[in-house]
């Protein structure tokens, strides 16, 4: 049976006005994620892969970007139509994102234990006022339990001491795992991830992937994991897209992507890579 379709995105383009000029930089994107499926996307610095995601997350300011063509359907919705009110919503509960630079996304300030509390408690609501759906002892009880669990998850030792913690008594890797937890704190339907760990060296990040690839599979969230390695694209989606300055120029089966490439783009990536002797 056909998998429900989750995200959808048609004919997406993108242009970026500079003082050089209005620049194309998203061009007629088309990806789709189904539920319960994880995608990879792939291509070098500076091809979209970025700004195609985050504008899933409405998250690219226009200006300077001005959306030229194309949808963004999310369980049939377009996100590029849709309120502030309701993307808010979106990004509370249901789709949530891992970015680039993770080691900003952590307060120094706060406790890891504060930092989940506060995500699951007030993501996606319109302040630290807002009404919260259940008893604040109650939600604040889920919070810890389901960060517990997931630090679980993510193999983290001693769960319970390190809400106790702050962000700079933790290592890289566990400060990576920490993050991952953070955005599945609500259990949501997608996961944007954007090359998590690309900060680490190459055995954490290889273990932090699969850990983060069990995880999500567990929970059947779906998930677009974006690398600039083919490698990792392979490990990790069940589909992969190639993009090239701001065009999918090729997609497939991951495996058949990475075992028979179609363009010369592609194949140029697989030499990149570092060869195992
Ligand atoms: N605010 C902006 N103004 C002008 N151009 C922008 C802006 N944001 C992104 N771009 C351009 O969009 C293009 C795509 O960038 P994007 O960050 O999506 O690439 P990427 O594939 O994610 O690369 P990386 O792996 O380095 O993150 C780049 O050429 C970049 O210069």
């Amino acid at each position: 049976m056909e998998k429900e379709r989750l995200l959808e995105i048609n004919n997406l383009s993108v242009s970026f006005k500079t003082d050089e000029g209005v620049i194309s930089t998203i061009d007629q994107v088309n990806i789709h994620v189904n539920e319960g499926e994880i995608i990879t996307l792939v291509g070098e610095s500076g091809s979209g892969k970025s700004v195609t995601m985050r504008s899933v997350m409405r998250l690219i300011a226009t200006p300077p970007a001005v959306y030229t063509g194309g949808e963004i359907l999310y369980r049939g919705k377009d996100i590029l139509k849709s309120s502030e009110e309701e993307i808010r919503k979106l990004r509370g509960s249901e789709i949530s994102m891992i970015f680039q630079d993770p080691m900003t996304a952590l307060n120094p300030v706060f406790t890891i234990g504060k930092q989940m509390e506060n995500i699951y408690l007030y993501q996606g609501q319109k302040s630290t006022y807002a009404k919260l759906p259940r008893s604040r002892k109650v939600m604040k009880m889920e919070a810890k339990e389901r960060a517990v669990e997931l630090f679980e998850k993510m193999s983290l030792p001693n769960p319970e001491r390190l809400l106790h913690m702050y962000p700079f008594e933790l290592s890289g890797g566990m400060k990576q795992r920490v993050i991952i937890a953070m955005a599945l704190i609500k259990t949501p339907r997608l996961l944007l991830a954007d090359e998590p760990g690309t900060s680490l060296d190459v055995t954490v990040q290889a273990s932090i992937n699969a850990e983060l690839k069990r995880l999500v599979q567990e929970e059947k969230i779906s998930m677009i994991f974006i690398t600039h390695n083919l490698g990792v694209a392979k490990q990790i989606g069940e589909r992969t897209y190639v993009m090239k300055h701001g065009q999918v120029v090729e997609e497939g089966k991951s495996e058949d992507v990475f075992l028979r490439p179609q363009v010369e783009y592609t194949r140029k990536l697989l030499d990149a890579l570092p060869r195992i002797i």
